[in-house]
């Protein structure tokens, strides 16, 4: 052992034999106090050195945690299996050292108390501040060079003109000067791979408006006539609905200037008859989802493909990875099949081949498959200056996808139990001032815990009962429950209920006097009508508002002027990552990304986010964050730990709220739970960065303002442990057996069994997951047509 080692572990802090105090008479409740606010003068005096800081992973007995002596013994109050006592007194916990023993306290209270200020992982890289280059020009700017101009690239001058003038837009910028060129004069296939923002659909929506309104003049010049019944030839499919309505609008932009061409979509979610309507009178562009088209291929006879000669496969990695396959597979067969049949009368300038555009920021090999369904020898058309690795056969291993140089990221190191707190402290700072940030998007893993925040979040302030009163900005249009809210219906009281109906509301909790903050929500168990509106109410808002979503909202979508994305749960996988954080810094402007990592093994996704080469990566710690959300006087940062005090008081006022109402601590475990399984699904490759195996259950339940004791929380497809022994169950043998060692790993965490059933290919997984899903009817998280 290093001498230095022996050092550290001998060299004790001042104050470390201090006697205790021991405190005598008065009710207990005083004493508990007393004794409270001694251990943190003493904890102030001698720093964090009373106790041993555990590693991170390490499982911590409940007698590490502060147990609270509940007063007389408690109601039984089931709810799960789960016995809860709720105190009396807003005790919080900084570590007491005269508690009571784990039995005498269980005997007591089946409810844990912990502080959020102890026992708290250790970052494990040291905390030093990355330097930042404030100068960098943004990437995905349009270009200011006077000669690309959209008449130089083959467009018309009708078309530029529109741009210029109703559009306002003046030049194309670099992805769009190499794509609208290419695309104008050639037929090859191409794969279109730039960064978020950069303008993408324009650069094959334009070529495309481009190509048709040749063909109609062609026509016309031809004595034929030109109309929406004259054939389909352009396609656009898009992995999710609301990427697919925001195409259609930027495509209605553009056929303004050439109205005889007509637009039309069909996606999942919306009424089947009127599609087949407006399919049965025609239309020149179709965008779609695949599943929906699928769907209208096989039973809406009236939709002829045999003209289609520009396919578009918008999101193509998306397409490829929700499990699309067979649905793009089915859509090409039936027009290569259609395409044979020869035309009663030509059509002057319709290509004699289909022309198969894929794109995305994040295009690689994997969508190799895709690529041999759909594309002929595809051309790359990319600006991003990535590099790639290639295997022998000079095949595409990796590539790095960069994001907008102009966008500032950061990431946030926040052990468990402080998750919470610190975003509250975090959007506290956000919206301190008025007008420095008007719209921010935090992405959630998934649907349950996106409800369970927004309705923190919106709750009432604790000092002003609203009981019983309706809340005022419930959205108009209501929806029946989403699919992934068990509650009765009916409850729509501002913080008291659950809210089943809103999915806007005031961000109380970070909202102040002078900067109201609208808070909405978005995932994909919302019903299609909910989540049309949702978007547009929030890009319509005037005030400054934030969207809490699931990946929902991380693909293509195009809201404006956001200018923070926080990554509170992080990605499934480092694309996903790039799409999230490509919400804001769009088109040239400006932009911020947080990223919350827990101390530990997540801290290494730092290497993952360098490989976007961001220009900016500053690292924020927890400490910081709570000291400026929580300060008191907004701005000021003091030198004294009131911060503790107040964020301590602020999660222990959300704890008994939780507390407070079945419904809501039934939501609050639905999220934790959901949460959990979440966490096991990031890509193999990145699950070394998300070990499961090293999260802290019991610190994690915290972050979901749950008191339950560790060895009691249950997720599903998780075993409470009996014995601590760590017991493989039946599911894992088989599991293993059948996937080898890789597959089927047992974790476990908090006295807590996970079998996980993780496919070692995780496409495999994904795709027989969007299977399920659309076999049970219901909508996935992953908004599916
Ligand atoms: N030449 C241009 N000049 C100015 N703004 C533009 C230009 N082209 C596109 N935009 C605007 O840039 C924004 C982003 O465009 P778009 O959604 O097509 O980006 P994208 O590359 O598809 O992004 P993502 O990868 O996130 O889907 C839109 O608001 C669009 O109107």
């Amino acid at each position: 052992m290093a001498d230095d080692g022996m050092l550290l572990n001998f060299e004790l802090p001042s104050g470390a034999f201090t006697p205790k105090e021991t405190f005598r008479g008065g009710k207990w409740t005083d004493r508990l106090k007393a004794k409270k606010s001694a251990d943190v003068r003493q904890k102030r005096t001698a720093g964090h050195f009373s106790r041993s800081i555990p590693k991170f992973g390490e499982v911590r007995s409940e007698d590490e945690e502060l147990i609270v002596p509940g007063g007389p013994p408690s109601k039984r109050a089931r709810t799960g299996d789960v016995e809860h006592s709720r105190p009396r007194d807003p005790t919080y916990g900084h570590q007491t050292s005269g508690k009571p023993s784990q039995s005498a306290a269980k005997g007591m209270t089946g409810e844990v108390i912990s502080s959020l200020f102890t026992y708290n992982p250790k970052s494990v890289v040291p905390s030093t501040k990355t330097v930042q280059d404030e100068s960098t020009e943004p990437s995905n700017a349009p270009l200011n060079n006077e000669l690309d101009t959209f008449t130089s690239l083959g467009l018309s001058s009708t078309l530029a003109n529109h741009l210029l003038k109703k559009l306002e837009i003046k030049a194309p910028t670099a992805i769009q000067r190499k794509a609208i060129e290419q695309l104008c004069r050639s037929d090859t296939d191409a794969f279109v791979q730039a960064e978020t923002g950069s303008g993408k659909t324009l650069a094959y929506l334009l070529p495309i408006v481009q190509r048709i309104n040749a063909i109609s003049q062609g026509m016309k010049d031809a004595g034929q006539t030109f109309n929406r019944e004259s054939g389909l030839f352009a396609l656009v499919l898009a992995p999710t609905r609301e990427l697919a309505k925001q195409i259609n609008t930027v495509l209605e932009s553009l056929l303004i200037c050439c109205h005889w061409i007509v637009g039309g979509i069909v996606i999942g979610g919306e009424k089947k008859k009127s599609e087949k309507a407006r399919l049965r009178k025609g239309m020149n562009v179709l965008v779609a989802t695949p599943g929906r088209l699928a769907d209208h291929l096989e039973h809406t006879e009236v939709l002829d493909v045999s003209r289609v000669r520009w396919l578009v496969l918008d999101e193509g990695d998306r397409l490829m990875e929700l499990g699309f396959e067979d649905d793009i597979q089915r859509i090409v067969s039936v027009m290569n099949l259609r395409s044979k049949k020869t035309l009663l009368q030509p059509i002057p300038g319709l290509p004699e081949r289909r022309t198969t555009v894929m794109c995305s920021a994040t295009l690689k090999a994997d969508v190799d498959h895709l690529k041999t369904i759909t594309l002929k020898d595809p051309i790359s058309i990319s600006v991003d200056p990535a590099e790639a690795r290639f295997d022998q056969d000079g095949a595409v291993m990796e590539q790095a996808f960069s994001a907008p140089a102009q966008l500032k990221q950061g990431y946030a190191v926040v052990p468990p139990k402080q998750r919470l707190v610190a975003l509250v402290a975090m959007l506290k700072q956000t919206f301190k001032r008025k007008g420095s940030v008007m719209k921010c998007i935090t992405f959630i893993s998934c649907a349950d815990s996106v409800d369970f925040h927004f309705d923190i979040f919106t709750r009432a302030d604790p000092d002003a009962t609203t009981e019983g009163k309706e809340d005022p900005t419930t959205t108009a249009e209501s929806d029946p429950p989403s699919k992934s809210s068990k509650a009765k219906p009916g409850h729509i009281a501002q913080g008291n209920t659950i809210s089943e109906t809103r999915t806007q509301g005031p961000g109380l909790s970070f909202s102040t006097k002078e900067n109201g903050v609208q808070v909405f929500r978005l995932h994909g168990s919302l019903q299609q009508a909910t989540r049309t509106s949702t978007l547009k109410a929030f890009t319509k808002c005037a005030e400054p508002s934030l969207l809490v979503c699931t990946d929902v909202a991380s693909r293509g979508l195009d809201l404006p002027n956001v200018d923070l994305v926080i990554e509170y749960d992080p990605p499934f996988s480092k694309e996903d990552h790039l799409h999230r954080i490509g919400r804001t810094a769009r088109a040239g402007k400006d932009g911020r990304a947080v990223i919350f990592l827990m101390p530990g093994c997540e801290e290494g996704y730092v290497e993952v986010l360098k490989e976007g080469r961001p220009r900016n990566l500053t690292r924020h710690d927890a400490e910081d964050i709570l000291k400026k959300g929580f300060a008191a006087t907004s701005g000021v940062v003091s030198n004294n730990r009131d911060w503790e005090d107040r964020a301590t008081e602020w999660q222990l006022e959300l704890e008994r709220w939780v507390l407070d109402n079945p419904q809501r601590l039934e939501q609050a475990r639905r999220a934790f739970q959901s949460h959990v399984r979440a966490y096991t699904t990031h890509v193999a490759a990145e699950r070394g960065y998300f070990d499961f195996q090293q999260m802290h259950l019991g610190h994690l339940a915290k972050a979901f303002a749950l008191r339950d004791k560790p060895g009691s929380l249950r997720v599903p497809g998780m075993r409470p442990r009996s014995d601590g022994t760590a017991s493989k169950g039946k599911e894992a043998r088989r599991s293993k057996a059948a996937n080898g060692a890789a597959a089927g790993r047992s974790a476990r965490t908090d006295g807590v069994e996970v079998e996980s059933n993780r496919n070692t290919d995780e496409a495999e997984g994904r795709r027989k997951m969007h299977a399920k899903m659309r076999n049970l009817g219901g909508a996935s998280e992953f908004n599916l047509g």
